[in-house]
């Protein structure tokens, strides 16, 4: 099958070639830029040498058209333009950008303040959330590839609402992130010393990715509520680390909610439910498309408290992308994906 990628010089785009190139029944045949068009790729990525040769192209809607998936690792407002003749011509999309996540335009331009894809193509994407959205990404022709906090949270928390067990308008998530999250471009608060041996929250309460968590959680589970959910930079390179926390509808120990977590995943070869008293760390999933998940009771708050982990290029970004690939041609859904997280 022939696939290109749009965006492939930046980071989420070069993980997908990384990831790709390990694909048994894909070739990659087109990899485009927007500013670095003319150059080899392994002038900007020597670590690809001896494996991937290839030329970065201008962006050409009849040459794309030619394939028959087109992945869009380019930030939000530049593929809402792009994939609606890409979609029309026939080619299957997976946009690895905010562009189609929301279902509502006016959420898009208030949390994005930039303007929305056309609310007609809005409603022709498909969320892509592995596991919650499997029947429906089997279908879909424009995968809306989740944001990587999402898929740490909500992969987290859905268990937990599904089954009812916590209160879904008490739920509180701290979120930290590796630097790789906000892709290779120069950026002041980026540079080594701004990060190194340094903690900072980051867009308090005007993340993007509240009302793309809250889309989903109405739709498990039926209530429309709001959600505190704040962003912390750290310095790792790779890596998210949700820890969450909700109100118990009702009494119950630690050892039935890790239960319920493990049956409800318990076919899923990317979720990994870590043993009680176990909580996962980022390093144990990087490189990897695992989510790693630890749950406790906490009897004397009377609180859920849930801790996952990803890492944000793979299962949060071109991991993710590629198991929806699989998905929609109905191959297994670990191809290409097998390898075990780097360690140390
Ligand atoms: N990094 C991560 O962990 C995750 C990222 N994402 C999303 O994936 C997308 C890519 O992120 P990331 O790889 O981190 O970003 P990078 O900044 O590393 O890369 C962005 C890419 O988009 C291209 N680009 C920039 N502006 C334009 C434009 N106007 N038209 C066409 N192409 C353009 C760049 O090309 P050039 O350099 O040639 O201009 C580059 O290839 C973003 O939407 C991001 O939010 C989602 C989940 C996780
Ligand atoms: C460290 C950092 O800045 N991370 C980015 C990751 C979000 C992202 O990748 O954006 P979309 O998923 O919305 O496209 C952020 O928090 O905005």
């Amino acid at each position: 099958m022939k696939v290109g990628i749009v965006g492939a010089n930046g980071y989420s785009g070069v993980e997908l070639i990384r990831l790709l190139q390990q694909h048994p029944y894909v070739t990659i045949e087109k990899i485009v830029s927007h500013s670095t068009h003319g150059k080899n790729i392994l002038e900007l990525y020597p670590h690809l040498y001896g494996v991937n040769e290839m030329i970065l192209e201008k962006w050409n809607l009849d040459e794309l058209s030619n394939l028959d998936f087109v992945f869009f690792a380019t930030p939000s407002g530049v593929s809402k333009d792009i994939i609606p003749p890409l979609l029309d011509k026939g080619v299957t999309c997976i946009d690895l950008s905010g562009d189609f996540r929301l279902k509502n335009a006016g959420d898009y331009e208030t949390w994005y303040k930039k303007t929305s894809a056309p609310a007609e193509y809005l409603q022709k994407a498909t969320y892509g959330l592995s596991e919650v959205y499997r029947d429906k990404i089997k279908q879909a022709k424009l995968i809306a590839n989740p944001g990587c906090f999402p898929t740490a949270t909500l992969l987290g928390l859905l268990p937990a609402l599904k089954k009812q067990i916590i209160h879904a308008n008490t739920i509180h998530v701290d979120a930290k992130t590796g630097v790789s999250g906000a892709g290779r471009n120069a950026n002041l608060t980026n540079l080594f010393t701004e990060i190194n041996e340094n903690i900072r929250a980051y867009k308090v309460g005007e993340h993007q990715h509240i009302p793309e968590i809250e889309q989903v959680i109405s739709d498990i589970s039926g209530e429309q509520v709001p959600i505190t959910f704040i962003t912390h930079l750290i310095p790792i390179n790779r890596g998210i680390m949700c820890t969450m926390y909700a109100d118990l509808v009702e009494q119950v120990t630690t050892e039935e909610v890790h239960q319920i977590y493990k049956d409800m995943y318990k076919d899923e070869m990317f979720i990994r439910i870590r043993p009680i008293g176990e909580w996962p760390t980022t390093k144990e999933v990087m490189g990897s498309n695992f989510c790693d998940i630890g749950v406790m009771v906490n009897r004397r708050t009377n609180k859920l408290i849930i801790i996952s982990v990803i890492d944000n290029l793979v299962k949060g970004a071109a991991g993710q992308a590629m198991q929806n690939m699989n998905i929609i041609n109905g191959w297994e859904e670990h191809i290409g994906l097998n390898n075990s997280p780097l360690y140390p």
